[in-house]
C-alpha cells in the first residue's frame, strides 16, 4: 500500500527524534567512557607511585594497598568493557534504528498507539518507550498478526486489542530507503528480496522477516524441552540462536551467555554461525561439539577415533574385509537394544559385591573390612559407584591422617624410612580397593554380554551376537577406541557418577538433532537433565545411516510428553522453488512443505562419459558462476578423498579451497567439501560432484544425497560419470 506525502513526512520527523535521541544516548556513553579511562590512568599512576615505594618494612601494608588498586583497576576495566558494548549497540541503531511498526488499539482503550520495533530499546528520559526491542512482549504481534484482532502475553497477563496498522521500514545510514504497508503477513516481497541476494557472508539475522512459525518456536515456553521437526532451509539453526538471543533478553536478570550451550556438528558450522548473535547485540554463546565434549570428557590420554574418520570409512572402506563386522558393530552400538542392555549392566555393577580387606598401618586396625562393606553396600548405596568408592576413599584417609602424623613425628633416623615405604604401601592399597577402570568395566560388559539380555527383545541372532562381542574384544586390543565404543563409555562414564556437574547451564540447544544416537540422548540426559533443552533437526537429512535418531519416538521414555512439545516448521527458505522441487523427489516420500515462492533455473543433471570431465566441466562452471556474479560455490563430494582430488584437479587453474577438516573455518568462496562436512551450510551454487551409479550406489546414502542437493540457493548442477545414481530416479 503506498504512503502519501503526510504519512512521510510524519515518519521522517519520527525518524530524526529517533536519531536525536539515539546520538545524545550514544555521546552520554562516549563522555562516561572517556571518564573512566582517565580515571584508569590516575589510578595506574598512583598504582606504580605507591609499588615504587616498596620497601622490606612495611611490605605487608603496602601489599592491601596495591590490592584495593588492582580491584579498582578490575572494575574500571569491566566498567569500560560494559559501556563499550552499549555504545556499539547506540552506533548500529543510528544506522538502522527500527525495521517494523504496529499501531495497536487496546480494548477499552481511546485510541491506537504506535509501536516501532528495532534491534534493541531506546528509552528517554521520561521512560517514554522510542523503540521496543524485537523481543519485548508486545514486539510479538509483528511478527504473529494480521491487521484486525491481536493479543500479546505479558507479566500483567494477556492484553487484547486490534492492530490497526502494521508497517515495514528500510533503514539505512539513518535514511528511510523505503517503508510500505503490509496488511497481511510480513510481506513476501521484503523476504524474496532478502532470500534472493547472493550470500556475502557467514549466517545473517532474521529478525525483520521472521515468520510466524518460527516465532512460535523461538518464544516457545511452555514446556521444559522442545523438538523442532523442519525441512531443510526452514530457518532451524536461525531459529535457534534467535531463541537464543530471546531468553538473553527475557531472561537478562537471571541468565548470561555462560548458561547457555549449543551442541552443533563441527567448528565449520560454529564458525558460519558466529556472526549471528552479536548482530542481534548479544555475547556468542559457548558452542561446542558432541565430539569435543565427548574428547574432554574421556580424557586425551586415550587414543580415539574421529567422527568424521568413522564417516569416511563407511563411505569409502567397503572393501576392506573387516567392513561388514564393523557396520554390524556400529549398528549395533547405536541400537535400542544396546541400550536395554547397558542399563542392565549398570545395575548389576552398582549392585555387584565388592571385596574389601582390613586397612593396617603401624599394626593398628585404621578400618575393617566389615565396616568397608557396610559404607559401600548400605550406607552409600544410593549413589553411584565412583562416588561411593571416592567417599570410602576420603574416609580411609581421614581415618588414616592423625596416624600417619602421629608416626612421622615419632619416627627418628631411619626409622621414618620404614614409616613413609609402609605408609606408601598402605595407598596403593587404598587405591587398588578403590579402583575404577572404565575401559575394564566395558570390557567385562562384552566379555559376559549374553549375560545382560534378560528381558530384552533382540533382532540379533546367538551368532551375530557372539561376533560383536568378540569383535570388540579383539579391537580393545589392537587400535584405537573407535567411535562407536565412545558414546557407550561415556554413557556409563556418567551412570557411574564420573560426570563433572552442569548445573550452571540453563538451556541446551542442540542443532541437527536428527544425527545424534539414542544412546547420546541418554548422555545429554545425564549431563544436562535440570536444563531445558531444545533440540532442531530433519529426519531426512541424516547424513550417517547408521548413528541418527531415527525416530523422536525412541527418546520419548527420556524426553516425555507431559514436559516436551514437538512443533513442525513446513516452509523453506533456502532454495529456489525449482531446486527445492527437484530434491524433494529424491526422497522418494510425500512432504507436504512449502517455499517461498521464489523462482530460478531448473537444476542441471548431465551425465559424462570420464570422471574427468566432470572435473573439466566443475572448472568452466566455476568461471561461468563468478562471472554471473555468484560469491559462494560448493563442490560437493561423496567422500574427503574425493574432495581432495577435486580439489587437486581445480587448485592451479581456478582460486579455490577444500575443507576436509571439521576444525577449520567457514569460508565463503569457491570450495570443495564433502557432503558431511556440508552439513547446516548453504552455497550460491552447489555442484554435486559425481552422482553416478558408481559412487552413490547404495539406498543408506540417500540421505546424504538429499542433504547435499539443499545447501543450493540459486543454483544446483548434478554430473555424474556412467549411468546416474538409481536415488535420482524419481528426479
Ligand atoms: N524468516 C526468514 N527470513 C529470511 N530468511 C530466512 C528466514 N528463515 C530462514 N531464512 C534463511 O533461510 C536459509 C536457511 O536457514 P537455516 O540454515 O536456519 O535453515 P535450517 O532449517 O537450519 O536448514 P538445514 O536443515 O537445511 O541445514 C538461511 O539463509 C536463512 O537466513
Amino acid at each position: 500500500m503506498g504512503i502519501n506525502d503526510v504519512e512521510w513526512k510524519k515518519e521522517s520527523e519520527w525518524l530524526d527524534t529517533v536519531l536525536k535521541e539515539a546520538h545524545k544516548q550514544l555521546d552520554e556513553k562516549r563522555h562516561l567512557n572517556d571518564k573512566i579511562k582517565r580515571e584508569n590512568i590516575e589510578t595506574q599512576r598512583e598504582l606504580w607511585q605507591e609499588v615504587g615505594s616498596v620497601s622490606i618494612a612495611n611490605e605487608l601494608d603496602q601489599l592491601s594497598d596495591f590490592m584495593s588498586y588492582i580491584d579498582i583497576l578490575r572494575w574500571q576495566k569491566r566498567s569500560h568493557g560494559f559501556i563499550e558494548k552499549v555504545k556499539e549497540k547506540y552506533e548500529k541503531m543510528i544506522l538502522s534504528p527500527y525495521f517494523g511498526r504496529i499501531d495497536f488499539h487496546e480494548s477499552g482503550e481511546a485510541g491506537a498507539e504506535k509501536f516501532y520495533i528495532g534491534i534493541s530499546n531506546l528509552v528517554n528520559d521520561d521512560y517514554d518507550v522510542l523503540i521496543y526491542d524485537w523481543r519485548a512482549p508486545v514486539s510479538g504481534m509483528f511478527y504473529d498478526y494480521e491487521i484486525g484482532e491481536a493479543s500479546y502475553v505479558c507479566p500483567e497477563g494477556v492484553i487484547k486489542g486490534r492492530l490497526t496498522l502494521k508497517r515495514q521500514y528500510k533503514i539505512t545510514n539513518g535514511k528511510i530507503e523505503y517503508m510500505f504497508d503490509s496488511n497481511l503477513k510480513i510481506d513476501d516481497e521484503i523476504l524474496q528480496e532478502i532470500l534472493s541476494k547472493s550470500t556475502d557472508d557467514k549466517m545473517k539475522a532474521i529478525v525483520t522477516t521472521i515468520q510466524r512459525e518460527q516465532n512460535k518456536v523461538i518464544r516457545n515456553e511452555e514446556f521444559k524441552n522442545l523438538i523442532v521437526q523442519g525441512p531443510a532451509g526452514s530457518g532451524k539453526t536461525s531459529i535457534a540462536l534467535h531463541r537464543v538471543a530471546y531468553l538473553l533478553y527475557k531472561y537478562r536478570e537471571k541468565i548470561t551467555s555462560q548458561n547457555i550451550v549449543i551442541f552443533s556438528p563441527n567448528q565449520i558450522f560454529n564458525d558460519y554461525i558466529s556472526n549471528v548473535l552479536p548482530q542481534l547485540g548479544e555475547d556468542n554463546i559457548s558452542q561446542t561439539t558432541f565430539k569435543e565434549y565427548m574428547h574432554k570428557a574421556l580424557g586425551y590420554e586415550l587414543n580415539k577415533e574421529d567422527y568424521y574418520d568413522m564417516m569416511e570409512y563407511i563411505l569409502s572402506s567397503q572393501d576392506s574385509p573387516a567392513y561388514q563386522r564393523r557396520m554390524n558393530s556400529i549398528k549395533y552400538k547405536s541400537s535400542m537394544e544396546f541400550i536395554h542392555v547397558l542399563k542392565q549392566y549398570v545395575n548389576h555393577v552398582q549392585k555387584a559385591g565388592r571385596s574389601f580387606d582390613d586397612i593396617i598401618f603401624g599394626g593398628k586396625l585404621i578400618i575393617s573390612s566389615k565396616e568397608l562393606r557396610e559404607l559401600f553396600h548400605n550406607d552409600y548405596i544410593d549413589l553411584p559407584i565412583k562416588r561411593r568408592l571416592q567417599k570410602i576413599k576420603n574416609r580411609i584417609l581421614y581415618l588414616l591422617e592423625p596416624y600417619e602424623r602421629k608416626s612421622i613425628n615419632e619416627a627418628a633416623g631411619n626409622k621414618i624410612y620404614s614409616v613413609k615405604a609402609e605408609l606408601n604401601e598402605v595407598y596403593q592399597q587404598v587405591d587398588r580397593l578403590t579402583d575404577f577402570n572404565l575401559i575394564d568395566l566395558y570390557m567385562k560388559l562384552f566379555e559376559n554380554l549374553e549375560q545382560f539380555y534378560h528381558n530384552v527383545n533382540t533382532e540379533y541372532t546367538k551368532e551375530e551376537i557372539v561376533d560383536i562381542k568378540s569383535y570388540t574384544l579383539e579391537n580393545f586390543k589392537y587400535h584405537t577406541l573407535y567411535y562407536e565404543d565412545q558414546t557407550p563409555l561415556l554413557y556409563l562414564k556418567g551412570a557411574f557418577g564420573d560426570l563433572p556437574k552442569t548445573t550452571d547451564i540453563k538451556y541446551v540447544i542442540i542443532d541437527e538433532a536428527q544425527d545424534y544416537t539414542p544412546l547420546q540422548y541418554e548422555v545429554f540426559h545425564q549431563l544436562f537433565d535440570h536444563a531445558s533443552i531444545t533440540m532442531l533437526g530433519d529426519l531426512n537429512q541424516s547424513i550417517n545411516p547408521y548413528m541418527n535418531v531415527g525416530d523422536y519416538n525412541n527418546i520419548s521414555h527420556i524426553f516425555s510428553e507431559d514436559n516436551t512439545c514437538i512443533m513442525s516448521l513446513s516452509k523453506s527458505y533456502r532454495s529456489t522453488a525449482e531446486i527445492t522441487r527437484f530434491s524433494r523427489k529424491l526422497l522418494n516420500k510425500e512432504v507436504t512443505a512449502e517455499s517461498v515462492a521464489r523462482h530460478g533455473d531448473e537444476p542441471i543433471v548431465f551425465g559424462f562419459n570420464k570422471e574427468e570431465y566432470i572435473k573439466e566441466r566443475i572448472h568452466r562452471d566455476i568461471i561461468k558462476y563468478k562471472g554471473k556474479g555468484y560469491k559462494s560455490i560448493g563442490v560437493i563430494t561423496r567422500t574427503k578423498k574425493q574432495a581432495k582430488e577435486v580439489y587437486d584437479y581445480l587448485k592451479d587453474r581456478v582460486e579455490i579451497k577444500v575443507l576436509i577438516d571439521d576444525d577449520e573455518e567457514f569460508l565463503n568462496d569457491v570450495i570443495v567439501i564433502p557432503a558431511y562436512l556440508a552439513k547446516g551450510l548453504e552455497f550460491d551454487v552447489v555442484i554435486i560432484f559425481n552422482a553416478g551409479e558408481g559412487n552413490y550406489n547404495s539406498e543408506e546414502e540417500r540421505l546424504l544425497l538429499y542433504t547435499a542437493l539443499t545447501r543450493a540457493l540459486h543454483v544446483l548442477c548434478v554430473y555424474y560419470s556412467g549411468e546416474p545414481t538409481m536415488l535420482l530416479q524419481g528426479s
